[in-house]
């Protein structure tokens, strides 16, 4: 019997398949993974619900479970002691949205996750421990993170592999493989994170703001680099990101209703404007602890940043490594060209689903007003004043 007519759904949940990075529990899956629990886990599924009220966007309400379906294995983050109480509790208390791809957006501690972020920033925040030597990069969502893995990865391994051309740990693998996020790879669906492999300094991407940061990363000593775009390019980049991950059933996000949400702040780690003013302030603050760069930066004097960034993290480059064109190698080797154009980047994907070369699209400043009317760029805009307006921070 198709699920559909036992169980009325709604329209908005993501396929099965989709990257793991958005996935989340909808009722449909939830009614096939229930055919396949043990006697146990439907024991444990059942206190589980009952023990709280739930809101409507997280209601497992009742429903009749077809039995000719192929067994479903159940997403780990449903599975682990099915959702502490105290877990459902905290979501159940959060302001909830329609997300993007994912069903939900829930606001913690200022910031919008999806469910399966969200525990996954819970657990990074309980289990994460920080050293001293350890660097994050930290970016607002699709203002470079793949770019500045790279550089970063680059630079801190030049000794190491001296002649890119020819053999380079960024040949073969994508930034994300080799710098991985913390909330989103490491401390996904309630991993226990693996650092074996890792060598001092440790190198991390995240997303998360400021204040959702681990508090031993805050008491440590460990280096953040920061990366933001202006906020035109980045919801821009954003929206064809997330019209990639949305399948051909679920249809594209139209321009005007992302771009409503992302001006109220209700995207993925945003309000985008509070992200960023969060670690601008830190680093006027403590600008031996946080290196505050934007992409147009970048893209307008790479070399001078690379070698800012080289300093911050406290190996500047010789005199004797400018010379012999260290800085620009890395560059050529990091650039939107060399890596878009490798074999790894156009075919390979993420354990998680994302396909890699979704990293890549244009790389270019201005692209917003390919996409945006004059009125859209002029609300950006406005925004952006009314909200940075006495921080001295500008796009
Ligand atoms: N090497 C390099 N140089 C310059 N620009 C680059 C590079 N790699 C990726 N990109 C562009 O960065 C955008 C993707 O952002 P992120 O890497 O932050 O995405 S993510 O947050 O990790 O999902 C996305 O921007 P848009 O092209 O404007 O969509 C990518 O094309």
């Amino acid at each position: 019997m198709p699920i559909t007519e036992s169980c009325p759904l709604p329209t908005d949940l993501p396929p099965v398949s989709l990257p793991k990075y958005v996935e989340e529990e909808g009722r449909q899956q939830q009614c096939r993974q229930l055919t396949s629990l043990s006697p146990t886990e439907k024991d444990c599924h059942t206190q589980a619900s009952e023990a709280i009220t739930m809101p409507a966007v997280l209601n497992l309400d009742p429903c009749p479970l077809p039995t000719d379906l192929p067994p479903v294995s159940l997403p780990k983050y449903l599975q682990e002691e099915c959702l502490t109480q105290e877990r459902r509790q905290l979501i159940a208390s959060l302001p909830t949205e329609k997300g993007w791809v994912a069903n939900h957006l829930h606001q913690y501690q200022g910031f919008w996750h999806t469910t399966r972020q969200l525990l996954a920033v819970l657990t990074c925040q309980n289990q994460f421990q920080a050293q001293d030597t350890d660097i994050l990069l930290v970016t607002t969502p699709k203002s470079g993170t793949t770019w500045l893995k790279a550089i970063v990865f680059a630079l801190m391994n030049r000794v190491q592999y001296p002649n890119p051309e020819v053999k380079h740990p960024l040949l073969a693998e994508n930034p994300h493989v080799l710098v991985p996020f913390l909330e989103l790879e490491l401390y996904i669906d309630n991993r226990v994170a693996d650092f074996t492999t890792f060598t001092s300094p440790r190198l991390f991407g995240t997303h998360l703001p400021l204040v959702s940061l681990p508090d031993s990363v805050k008491n440590s000593a460990c280096k953040l680099v920061y990366l933001c775009r202006n906020p035109k390019d980045t919801f821009v980049s954003l929206w064809h990101f997330t019209n990639k991950l949305r399948t051909k059933d679920m249809g594209e996000n139209s321009l005007e209703e992302t771009f409503d949400k992302f001006c109220r702040g209700v995207c993925l780690y945003g309000p985008f404007w509070d992200h960023v003013l969060e670690y601008w302030k830190e680093s006027l603050k403590k600008p031996e602890r946080v290196l505050f760069l934007k992409y147009e930066e970048i893209k307008e004097q790479p070399k001078v940043q690379l070698v800012r960034l080289a300093q911050f993290l406290g190996c500047p480059f010789s005199a004797q490594e400018e010379t012999n064109g260290v800085v620009d190698e890395i560059l050529k080797l990091c650039s939107f060209d060399t890596l878009s154009n490798l074999e790894v980047n156009k075919t390979g994907k993420l354990v998680s689903g994302e396909e890699y070369k979704a990293f890549f699209r244009r790389g270019e400043v201005g692209d917003a007003k390919n996409h945006l009317t004059p009125q859209m760029m002029e609300k950006l805009d406005q925004i952006t004043q009314d909200k940075l307006h006495d921080s001295g921070l500008i796009f």
